[in-house]
């Protein structure tokens, strides 16, 4: 039910119940024009719950049946969650840096950060590892904050191409190190259960940047670290 105030401040809210109206706020609470910007989300929210309940009619099924009334609003939440990557700059998770020590310019790698992204084509998940390596410059960050700025770039409506070069870029950016390497390995759930259905198939992409990108043997290196 709607209060009197929720209806004056967002006049333009469609079915959205208190439920709704509380995940929006959460998390939208960051923007800037917020009365607006939570006033838009509401209305939009409305309509792909609605959306959600035609999409359930059109497989055949009843979006008033008991297990299925709930089901709008879950995939809602769900892929408020998903995307949670838009509403942040991971690139800034790097930003926090040390200097190196200037004995100790090796090879950084951070290996098997798990990752899950959804296809930008079919909304499927995509899921996987990611390998992250530089060669530190005069800077250094967590490593932490590398597997924090992988799921900002992951939880996105993506392909596995953009997220390599997204993650290789950022690092490139923040940490102006003399090369980066990147690796992604996943599977496609768009490749599985429908399509041409082929759930073996795993796909790996690279991205390298700097000293990596004349140098096969350092790129060789990397890839033996990774067995
Ligand atoms: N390059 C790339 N392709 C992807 C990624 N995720 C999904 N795809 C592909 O996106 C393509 C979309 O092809 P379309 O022909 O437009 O769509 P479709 O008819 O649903 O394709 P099928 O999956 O072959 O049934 C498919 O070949 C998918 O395998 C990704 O991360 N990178
Ligand atoms: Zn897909």
């Amino acid at each position: 039910m709607k209060t009197s105030l929720q209806k004056e401040l967002y006049p333009f809210m469609i079915v959205s119940g208190q439920k709704e109206h509380q995940l929006i706020e959460e998390t939208f609470k960051d923007q800037i024009d917020h009365h607006t910007v939570i006033s838009k989300k509401l209305e939009q929210s409305g309509q792909f719950m609605e959306a959600v309940r035609s999409l359930i009619d059109l497989c055949g099924d009843d979006p008033d049946r008991d297990g299925l009334q709930e089901t709008p609003y879950r995939v809602l939440k769900a892929f408020l969650e998903y995307t949670e990557g838009y509403r942040e700059d991971p690139k800034l998770h790097l930003a926090k840096t040390f200097d190196v020590d200037h004995d100790h310019k090796e090879l950084v790698l951070v290996k098997d950060i798990e990752f899950y992204s959804i296809c930008e084509h079919h909304f499927a998940p995509f899921f996987g590892v990611a390998h992250v390596a530089y060669f530190p410059n005069e800077k250094i960050t967590g490593l932490s904050k590398i597997a924090r700025m992988v799921d900002g770039y992951a939880r996105r409506f993506q392909v596995q191409e953009r997220l390599t070069k997204q993650i290789a870029d950022a690092v490139e950016e923040v940490l102006e190190p003399q090369g980066t390497m990147v690796v992604l390995e996943a599977k496609h759930m768009c490749m599985c259960g429908r399509g041409v259905k082929k759930s073996d198939a795993s796909t790996t992409t690279m991205s390298y940047r700097g000293i990596f990108e004349g140098r096969a043997d350092l790129r060789a290196e990397f890839l033996s670290l990774l067995k």
